[in-house]
């Protein structure tokens, strides 16, 4: 567990990293980045299966769980160079990415800026860009957390992370989650709702020039499959994979669905 060494002048980050068991030389090292309202503790299950054979970065963004909140409001190119500084600092070479919703544009921001820190990209539930009505949906999202906190949205958040099905059968750990909503710094997320809002990457995606694997849930209401289409189709070498009975947080939703993606698509790369 390391907690806060980056550079004075930029957002301390909490993070820890995770040394593969097995005691050798990390087959891989990956880079794990979390959904806006959640936090390093989302990849608890993944990273420790990647962790086996391989270096795991996992990380607190600005403004969410352990890190520091700057005042917002936040850019994706801001929380990409968070994740720059983090990969530099912890010399780590160039990573393979794996991040979902707000931690998959981070990736695809990461990947455009500093191509040479990025060796594939894991993007899951995620999206390149939001059309004219889910912009006015964030810009809602943004006043109502303003007039009455995270308690205005955190309702609506459950039904977009986790399906009926999930909800009913896994209430406690849909109350975890809502309370980590709760428990969020208020400015943190509201400073990063902006960076989302304003995700823009679709135009820039075909210069993506390494291995990417775009993850959808196939009943994702807040980034739809055609969302995860379009990154795609815009990758050269994307392979897509929609999970079925998974949400948003397709992760904690279907983890070994999710888990076995990754691994069957990281089989087909050079280690
Ligand atoms: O909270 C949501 O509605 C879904 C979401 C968008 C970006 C993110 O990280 O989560």
């Amino acid at each position: 567990m390391n907690p806060f060494p980056l550079t004075a002048g930029h957002p301390r980050l909490r993070h820890h990293v995770l040394e593969p068991r097995h005691g050798r030389a990390p087959r891989r090292t990956f880079v794990l980045a979390h959904a806006l309202g959640c936090d390093l503790t989302m990849w608890d299950e993944l990273a420790t299966h990647l962790s086996a054979d391989s270096r795991v970065v996992v990380y607190d963004q600005r403004g969410h769980g352990g890190s520091e909140v700057p005042a917002g409001p936040y850019t994706m190119a801001a929380l990409a160079d968070d994740a720059s500084r983090l990969i530099d600092e912890l010399q780590l070479g160039p990573v393979t990415w794996i991040g979902l919703s707000m931690g998959g544009m981070v990736g695809q921001e990461l990947a455009l800026s500093r191509p040479g820190q990025v060796r594939a990209l894991v993007l899951a539930n995620t999206t390149s860009a939001y059309a004219a009505e889910a912009r006015t949906g964030w810009a809602q999202r943004i006043a109502a957390i303003e007039q009455g906190g995270l308690a205005a949205i955190v309702d609506g958040a459950m039904l977009r992370w986790f399906h009926d099905g999930f909800r009913a059968a896994q209430a406690a750990t849909v109350a975890r989650w809502r309370d980590r909503v709760l428990s969020c710094d208020t400015a943190g997320y509201l400073a990063s709702c902006h960076a989302v809002a304003g995700v823009d990457t679709t135009a820039r995606l075909p210069r993506i020039d390494v291995p990417t694997l775009v993850i959808a849930g196939e009943l994702d209401l807040g980034t739809p499959p055609d969302m995860a289409r379009v990154i795609a189709r815009a990758i050269p070498q994307a392979r897509l994979v929609i999970l079925p009975q998974a949400s948003h947080l397709s992760v904690l939703e279907q983890p070994l669905a999710f888990r076995q993606a990754v691994e069957d698509w990281l089989q087909g790369l050079p280690d």
